[in-house]
């Protein structure tokens, strides 16, 4: 294996044995990044692993980690906590279920949450205090356009993908003035295994549906423009950014000590 040390540093990528993270993998190696795979599939990450290090000359390595699991997450902290080369963290891995909450497994909505929330919470606090203790760094977040369209698949997917929106947002406020970025991608439908894991394979073939290369590639666009949150597949971006304005214009609103008239109980006796 080729042990260069790149200038760019290492990215270190979730769930980068298949889809959307095997893309982030080929197209950060080609950018000059070295990159640590992480992932279940050991076979699929040695595979990606070697040749994306003939193809490119990165150093290039993979920790097989199950993130379900307490040991296999505790692993990947402390390598993001003590690798000094490493100055990118996708936070990728995640899985979706359509289920609703009357035939969804109660366990299975469980282990979600520990991969898309908990999981990608740990990973992000083992990091931050590195790079700001160095003033660089990136962290990349994969949240989901259900993140705002929140009705359209499982309740608890869409909610555990509004969470990573949202905590990208406040790690922007906590982590801007230390010199590390922090840009949250929306994804909608995009043609990976991840539906025939949710129980959908047919939405991978629609026609609405993009690719991953393509995801991939406009999302790393929107890093490079310095985008706090992209979303690859919305055409007028303005309609973000008014509703983004719309919604910080309403958060000051919020702090009154008087209820808003409309809850003011009529008088007794005068209903
Ligand atoms: N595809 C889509 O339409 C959309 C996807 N997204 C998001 O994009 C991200 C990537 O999804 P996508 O590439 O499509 O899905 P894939 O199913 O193709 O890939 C998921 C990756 O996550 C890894 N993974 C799954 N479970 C675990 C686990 N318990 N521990 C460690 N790694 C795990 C898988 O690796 P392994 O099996 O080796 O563990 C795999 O590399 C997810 O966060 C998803 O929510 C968002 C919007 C739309
Ligand atoms: N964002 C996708 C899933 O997460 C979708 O919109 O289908």
């Amino acid at each position: 294996m080729n042990t260069s040390n790149s200038p760019k540093g290492t990215a270190l990528i979730t769930g980068a044995s298949a889809g959307i993270g095997a893309i982030y993998a080929d197209r950060l190696a080609k950018r000059g990044y070295d990159l640590i795979l992480t992932g279940r599939n050991a076979d699929r990450l040695a595979t990606l692993a070697s040749h994306l290090s003939a193809e490119t000359g990165r150093a290039v390595s993979t920790i097989v980690a199950d993130l379900n699991d307490k040991s296999g997450l505790a692993r990947i902290e402390s390598v993001l906590r003590e690798d000094q080369r490493i100055t990118m963290l996708v936070n990728n891995a995640g899985v979706c279920s359509v289920a609703s909450v009357l035939s969804a497994d109660v366990d299975e909505m469980e282990a979600m949450i520990y991969l898309n929330i908990t999981a990608l919470t740990r990973l992000t606090y083992a990091v931050a205090p590195v790079f700001a203790a160095k003033g660089a760094g990136t962290i990349i977040n994969i949240s989901s356009a259900v993140a705002i369209a929140v009705e359209a698949l499982n309740g608890v997917y869409s909610a555990s993908k509004s969470y990573v929106l949202s905590f990208g947002h406040t790690l922007q406020r906590d982590l801007a003035d230390k010199g590390v970025r922090v840009q949250t991608v929306l994804p909608a439908a995009t043609a990976t295994e991840f539906w025939d894991v949710a129980g959908y394979p047919k939405q991978k073939d629609a026609a609405s549906t993009m690719t991953a290369a393509d995801l991939v590639d406009a999302a790393l666009a929107g890093l490079d423009q310095g985008e706090l949150v992209t979303i690859p597949t919305l055409h007028d971006g303005e309609q973000w950014s008014r509703w983004e304005a719309e919604r910080r214009a309403l958060a000051p609103q919020f702090a009154n000590a008087r209820p808003a008239p409309r809850y003011v109980a009529a008088p007794v006796g005068k209903v």
